[in-house]
């Protein structure tokens, strides 16, 4: 379930161990729960959300710990208190292969997850962490290809008082994720896509993919986006000729050179200008 953009396409068989350039086990695998993890890659997670028409995508303050992390599996949610990153250790015990850690970590920047966390991880098949809160080491795990999110990359250390809770539903800055829901993240973002859901939006995302390479192929050829989309009836902008002289009153003042379209409402004209 781990990949990268240096991992082209996951090994077959659940899990596989590879190896990476560090020597330390890496568990790929084809499929998540009959979920095709290289094609579900390659839709993408923006993909993947348009398909869904669900409010499934994570707050964009969750960025990848290294540039090309990218990861697909199932939620094991897991409660931590700030600054307290002992349920991670436990998590290790209880996720199985194909699993991404979900953490609430209460957005708090402390190093809750770094390298030995995620050499044990890789070594469980663990597929990747999603963590409200702090990471370290980033160019450890980006060496050791293991996929993390965070909100915060933070050095500072974390105490061992509460060991939390795992499997229960968290809530991510507003998202609530439960276990068994299949998580996909890259570079655009994160979606949690409940499990009862993904086999539909699979189905919607590959008609999506499909409309939107045949689209691309016309775009080649010289079509427009308004009129594959059938956008011009929404409104036409006001366009300035290229050399038209500016009011020249105050820097960044647009040209005015046509009037208001009849369709754009006259609410916010400023006064003193030309119509
Ligand atoms: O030690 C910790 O708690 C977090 C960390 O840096 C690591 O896992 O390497
Ligand atoms: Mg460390």
């Amino acid at each position: 379930m781990t990949a990268s953009s240096s991992t082209a396409a996951p090994a077959a068989g659940t899990p596989d161990p590879a190896s990476t350039p560090a020597g330390v086990p890496v568990a790929a695998a084809s499929d998540v729960a009959g979920v095709p993890v290289s094609e579900v890659l390659a839709m993408g997670s923006a993909t993947l959300y348009e398909a869904s028409g669900l409010g499934c995508d994570l707050d964009p303050a969750f960025r990848p710990a290294w540039a090309g992390a990218r990861l697909v599996g199932r939620a094991l949610p897991v409660q931590a208190a700030a600054g307290d990153n002992l349920p991670l250790h436990w998590a290790l015990e209880e996720a199985r292969p194909g699993d991404v850690l979900v953490v609430d970590a209460g957005g708090s920047p402390f190093g809750y997850w770094g390298e030995v966390l995620a050499v044990a991880a890789l070594r469980r098949g663990v597929a990747g962490l999603v963590i409200d809160g702090g990471v370290r080491d980033t160019d450890r795990m980006r060496a050791l290809e293991f996929p993390a999110f965070s909100t915060h990359v933070a050095i500072r250390g974390t105490g061992k008082r509460w060991p939390g809770t795992i499997g229960s539903p968290v809530v991510l800055r507003g998202r609530v994720v439960h276990r068994g829901d299949l998580v996909v993240a890259d570079e655009d973002g994160i979606v949690v896509l409940p499990a009862a859901s993904v086999s539909r939006v699979l189905e919607a995302a590959r008609q999506r993919v499909a409309k939107e390479e045949a689209f691309m192929r016309r775009l080649r050829e010289g079509e427009l986006t308004l009129d594959l989309y059938g956008f011009r009836e929404l409104g036409r902008p006001v366009v300035a000729e290229p050399d038209a002289p500016t009011t020249g009153d105050r820097p960044g003042d647009a040209p005015v050179t046509a009037g208001r379209p009849g369709n754009v409402p006259a609410t916010g004209e400023r006064t003193g200008e030309a119509p």
